[in-house]
């Protein structure tokens, strides 16, 4: 179905959901999950490991299925939805990117930490040659005073970026701070300017709101709030939200509530919910992706996970640093030990 879409979805409980799984998704439930996103009529589905292409690994959670399998298996069922991967330079490679575009993924997202769009630039040039609908994702972006964000996303820009999206990936930021932040983007770019949320402090669908107010035209959602910490915007809660607003998303809104309650809710061992520790996650402004993570060292090292999240926030640790976790839980475990004795 061709419809004119006034903001553009991307659905991302295939690749952000992915933490919350511990990367365990498999074929079917990709096969199922895609075609369903696919008949709603989502214009795009991010499909990858949690951390982007080549995140499966001991330090950032092993995958069940390949993700190229993954990959196919959605592109195979998509129908006229398009779908994106997500990479990290670093992590994910030219390599992948290459994979990807042969399984018949259109679009590439690369992601960097907030000051760091220079390692941007090659995996931009690369996925704007394969033809790809390329998409710079600023990560952590709380972390960066507005001058600096609007420097770093018009280097993404000038690598060939169609769309920069502000990243809020701790759930820390206030709406207040999203308008700023959207509206010295648009001001200051020529592409479109993206926004991703997280509901750690339970306003993603409040920020999301504040984002498309201040002209933001693509837009992260999360089906039943399946992604990392306590998920994204709510996708089908924002296409309801959106239409009572008078702007079109192309999504059919049943079809997601069914999707939501049939196909997603029976993957969750536990709902996703505003639990202290992924509260925590906002409050201490730490990496969504980082809270699995944190749970497993708390068991390891008997700290309460709450103390370990808020160490990591103040030493304002980023995506890739995951082994700072056990150190600072055992650290944390020594320092309570001797005030113990
Ligand atoms: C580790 C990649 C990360 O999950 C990307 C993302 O969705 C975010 O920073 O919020
Ligand atoms: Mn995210």
């Amino acid at each position: 179905m061709n419809v004119k879409r006034d903001v553009v979805i991307t659905e991302v409980a295939l690749r952000d959901g992915s933490h919350a799984i511990a990367h365990q998704y498999t074929v079917d439930q990709v096969l199922r999950v895609a075609k369903a996103l696919g008949e709603a009529n989502v214009p795009y589905i991010e499909v990858s490991h949690g951390d982007g292409l080549g995140g499966s690994s001991l330090q950032y959670g092993l995958s069940h299925t390949h993700e190229m399998e993954l990959i196919e298996a959605a592109v195979s069922v998509s129908g006229n939805s398009k779908i994106a991967v997500l990479v990290i330079p670093g992590i994910g490679t030219i390599k992948e990117i290459k994979e990807a575009a042969n399984l018949g993924v259109k679009m590439a997202r690369v992601a960097t930490h907030v000051t760091e769009a220079d390692v941007s630039a090659q995996h931009l040039a690369v996925a704007k040659n394969l033809g790809l609908e390329t998409v710079g994702f600023l990560m952590m972006s709380h972390m960066a005073p507005v001058d600096t964000l609007v420097n770093q996303a018009s280097l993404m820009e000038s690598y060939g970026a169609d769309t920069v999206y502000i990243v809020d990936s701790a759930g820390a930021l206030l709406p207040h701070q999203v308008a700023e932040r959207v509206r010295a983007l648009r001001h200051s770019l020529s592409v479109n300017v993206g926004f991703h949320a997280h509901n750690n402090l339970s306003l993603a669908m409040a920020n999301t709101l504040a984002a498309i107010q201040e002209g933001a035209q693509r837009i992260d959602g999360s089906i039943r709030c399946l992604g990392a910490g306590a998920g994204n915007t709510q996708t089908e809660v924002l296409v309801a939200v959106l239409e009572h607003m008078g702007i079109v998303t192309g999504i059919d809104l049943y079809k997601m509530m069914d999707t939501a309650e049939d196909i997603i809710a029976p993957l969750l061992k536990v709902p996703q919910e505003i639990t202290r520790d992924n509260l925590v996650l906002g409050y201490a402004g730490v990496y969504s992706s980082f809270l699995l993570h944190a749970q497993r060292a708390s068991k390891r090292f008997g700290v309460d996970s709450r103390d370990i999240l808020i160490e990591l926030g103040k030493h304002k640790v980023v995506g890739g640093q995951e082994d700072m976790i056990v150190d600072v839980a055992a650290e944390l475990a020594q320092v309570q030990a001797a005030a113990r004795i």
